[in-house]
C-alpha cells in the first residue's frame, strides 16, 4: 500500500492505462478486460486490474492536472514497478486540421510549469512519448480508420484560461491540442527509464467551440482504449 494506493504488491500490472477520471476507469476495464478486480478506492480515485488478451492490465484514474498524476504515477512508478504508462484521455483542439473525434498520438508535451520545475530549474527539458509506444498507437489508430494525428500537445495547468496569449503561441507553432497531466507524465517516464504515452481524443475545439456530444464519448473513448491496448502489447 502507498499513501494514495490501497492495492497490495502484485495486485497492479506493469502496463497501466491512466484515465483521468475514475469513473471511466470502471466503465473501460469493465468493458475490455477480464477476470477484473478493484484494487484501489482510496479517496475515491479507482484502479482496476485485469486481463487484456492473455496480458495482465490496470486501468487507474490520475484525476485532472499534473499535481494529481504526479501523485499516481510516481507511487505507480516506484512502489508497483508500473514499466508502461498510457494516459487515455480528452483533450481540446487548436488546429483547423484537427477535428473533434479525432484521436491525437503526443508525441511531445508543451507546457509553461509542470512539478518538476523544481529539478528541471533552468533546463528546458523536452517531454516525449516512449517511440515505440507512439508509433505502434499510430499504426494501431490508422488500421482502424481512425482519424488520427501526431505531434505535439499543450499541457496546461488551468481549464478556464486567462491568458488568449498563449494559446495563440501554441495554435502559431504548430500545438494540436491541450490538456492537463501528459507532461508530467513523461517528465516521470524518463527520470526512472519507463514506458510512456498519452493517446487523447479530441472532445473540444478551441477554434471552431464544437463540443463532441455525450453520446459519443463512449465510442471515442472506447477506440482509445483499444489503440493503448494494442500500442502496449505490440
Ligand atoms: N485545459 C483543458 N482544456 C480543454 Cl479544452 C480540455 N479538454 C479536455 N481536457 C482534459 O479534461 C480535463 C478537464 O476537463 C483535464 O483532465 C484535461 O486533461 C482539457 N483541458
Amino acid at each position: 500500500m502507498t499513501i494514495h494506493i490501497g492495492a497490495e504488491p502484485g495486485q497492479i500490472a506493469e502496463t497501466v492505462l491512466l484515465p483521468g477520471d475514475p469513473y471511466r476507469a470502471k466503465w473501460a476495464a469493465e468493458t475490455f478486460l477480464k477476470d477484473v478486480e478493484c484494487v484501489n478506492q482510496v479517496r475515491g480515485m479507482l484502479g482496476f486490474t485485469g486481463t487484456w488478451n492473455g496480458h495482465r492490465v490496470t486501468i487507474h484514474g490520475s484525476g485532472m492536472g499534473m499535481p494529481s498524476l504526479s501523485i499516481y504515477a510516481n507511487e505507480l512508478i516506484t512502489s508497483y514497478n508500473a514499466q508502461t504508462l498510457i494516459r487515455i484521455g480528452s483533450c481540446g483542439g487548436m488546429q483547423k486540421s484537427v477535428n473533434v473525434r479525432d484521436v491525437i498520438i503526443a508525441m511531445t508535451a508543451t507546457s509553461i510549469s509542470t512539478p518538476s520545475r523544481g529539478i528541471f530549474k533552468e533546463i528546458n527539458f523536452a517531454p516525449c512519448a516512449d517511440y515505440g509506444l507512439l508509433r505502434a498507437a499510430a499504426d494501431a489508430a490508422v488500421a482502424r480508420g481512425t482519424p488520427t494525428h501526431v505531434g505535439g500537445i499543450y499541457s496546461s495547468d488551468v481549464f478556464y484560461d486567462e491568458r488568449p496569449d498563449l494559446n495563440e503561441q501554441m495554435i502559431r507553432h504548430g500545438i494540436l491540442g491541450v490538456e492537463m497531466e501528459a507532461a508530467e507524465l513523461y517528465n516521470l517516464a524518463a527520470r526512472h527509464g519507463r514506458r510512456a504515452l498519452a493517446v487523447l481524443t479530441v472532445s473540444d475545439h478551441l477554434i471552431t467551440h464544437e463540443a463532441l456530444p455525450s453520446e459519443d464519448r463512449e465510442k471515442t473513448f472506447g477506440d482509445m482504449v483499444e489503440i493503448a491496448l494494442e500500442a502496449a502489447f505490440a
